[in-house]
Formats: structure tokens, C-alpha cells, sequence
């Protein structure tokens, strides 16, 4: 299977939602719950990954995911610690608005020829980092964009276009206390032919669907996941929403 082809199928018929499961926060018995939940409920793939990660545990759980669930699973590596050769497919991404060039091309370059031998399908991602940004923005070293100055998120995206990327994750950091505002996702949902991902902070059905009706293709759920003792029925609420 081809994950490309499949959101791409996917959107002709409805937006997508997608759960992420960081591998250090559970363990891979777990995580096959969680995920069990989520296919239940509806949701569209899973996305595994987190700031640190380690690469035995990861193996384990996306080797248990893909064991034990029927969806896609997208790795979302947080460091060239992130590939793991038992996923379908990893989003090959670069923080554009990184201070650091080892977040724009040099982990893509160290992680290269690994990604290479196991012969794993790549997504080219442009990964922008919006205000407050959390872990992610520290870890990345991003100068992160003002929630008030979304013509420069719209200028980054532009230019991931120009690079040949097909996909722009629009981020605010994992547990932000608020998503980012609808008018980045208008904006370059109207002057790119990208794939919108949004996340970051989003919680309720109706958050969800402020970023689909803003235009998003793609929205990403980890925390509130973490957070809730019914998976199902809060991922039921989401996809409700975005479906
Ligand atoms: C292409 C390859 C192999 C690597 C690129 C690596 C890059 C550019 C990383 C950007 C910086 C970074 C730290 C990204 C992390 C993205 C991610 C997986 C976030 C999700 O993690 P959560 O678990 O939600 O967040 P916390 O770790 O904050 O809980
Ligand atoms: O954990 P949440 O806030 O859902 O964020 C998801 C994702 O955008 C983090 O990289
Ligand atoms: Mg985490």
C-alpha cells in the first residue's frame, strides 16, 4: 500500500484524522489498545513518534501496531532515531523555520541512507513551528512563527511548494494551549496545492472542526488521546467532527 495514494484517495471522499501514539509514553501492548480504540472509532491512520524516542521501543511498538491493527502507520520522527524499517511509510520532513541546519538537512542526510536500505516510502514535509511551539519548538531550535504574522507561515509554505515538498505541517507544539488560528490554515489551503496537516493543542469537536472548515487535510490528535480514559469515544467525538 501506498500512504500517499491513500490519503490522497482518502480526501476525495473526507478529510482525514489521525492519532498519534508516542512510543515512550506507553508500552507496545498499550499502544495496540489505544490504536484498537481509534480504528474503532473511525480514525484514518496512526502517526508514531515523539521529541525522544528510542529506537528499540520503537521497533516494538510499530512492529506491534502493524500486527495487530488494519491502518496506515506513519512514522513522524522527532530525530534520525525516528525510522523504523516495520512502518508503511515516514514523513520526510524538514523544520524549515529551524535556527539549526541539523533540523533542516542534516538529520534528513544522516537518516538518508538507512531510509534507503529498508526502501520505506518517504512523504517530503515541509514542518512549521507556530507559536507557543512547545517541546518541539525547543528541541528543533525553531524560531517560532507569531500567531499574528501568518503571511510568514504562508511564505514558508510557498517556498516548501517551490522545493518540491507535497505536504506542510502546520504545528503548534503537543499539549498547546490553544491550536493555531484558522486564518494560517485559509491561508495556505488557498495559495498552495499542499497537503494541510494541523496540530497541536487541538481537543474538542469543535476545535477539530474550526481547522477543517479552515481548509485542513489532515488533523493530528496525541495528547488528549494520552489524557483520556475512554479513547474510543473521544476519538469518536473528533472524527465525527472531521468526517
Ligand atoms: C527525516 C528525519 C529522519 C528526521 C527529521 C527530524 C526533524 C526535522 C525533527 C524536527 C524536530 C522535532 C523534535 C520534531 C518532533 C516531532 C514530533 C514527533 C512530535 C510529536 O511528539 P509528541 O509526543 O506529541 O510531543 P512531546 O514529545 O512534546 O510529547
Ligand atoms: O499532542 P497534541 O497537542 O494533540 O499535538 C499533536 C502534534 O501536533 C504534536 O506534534
Ligand atoms: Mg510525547
Amino acid at each position: 500500500m501506498n500512504v500517499e495514494n491513500y490519503i490522497n484517495e482518502t480526501l476525495k471522499d473526507h478529510k482525514l484524522h489521525i492519532t498519534l501514539i508516542d512510543p515512550d509514553e506507553q508500552t507496545p501492548a498499550e499502544a495496540v489498545e489505544i490504536a484498537k480504540q481509534a480504528q474503532k472509532a473511525k480514525t484514518d491512520a496512526i502517526l508514531v513518534g515523539g521529541s525522544i524516542t528510542d529506537q528499540e521501543e520503537l521497533d516494538l511498538t510499530v512492529k506491534a501496531l502493524k500486527e495487530n491493527i488494519d491502518l496506515p502507520v506513519i512514522l513522524f520522527p522527532g530525530n534520525i532515531s525516528g525510522v523504523s524499517k516495520y512502518a508503511d511509510a515516514l514523513l520526510f520532513m524538514s523544520m524549515l523555520n529551524s535556527t539549526n541546519p541539523y533540523w533542516i538537512t542534516g538529520a534528513q542526510a544522516l537518516a538518508a541512507p538507512t531510509v534507503k536500505k529498508i526502501g520505506i516510502e518517504t512523504i517530503p514535509m515541509g514542518y512549521l513551528i507556530i507559536e507557543p511551539g512547545g517541546t518541539v519548538g525547543w528541541v528543533g531550535d525553531a524560531k517560532p512563527i507569531p500567531r499574528k504574522k501568518s503571511d510568514l507561515a504562508l511564505a514558508y509554505a510557498m517556498a516548501a511548494e517551490y522545493l518540491g515538498m507535497r505536504v506542510v505541517y502546520l504545528e503548534a507544539g503537543s499539549g498547546a494551549e490553544k491550536h493555531i488560528p484558522p486564518e494560517f490554515v485559509m491561508k495556505v489551503k488557498k495559495l498552495t496545492n499542499l497537503i494541510v496537516i494541523v496540530g497541536g493543542g487541538i481537543r474538542t469537536a469543535e476545535d477539530a472542526k474550526q481547522m477543517k472548515d479552515a481548509g485542513a487535510d489532515i488533523i493530528i490528535t496525541g495528547t488528549v488521546v494520552e489524557e483520556s480514559s475512554d479513547a474510543y469515544t473521544k476519538i469518536k467525538e473528533l472524527t465525527d467532527a472531521i468526517h
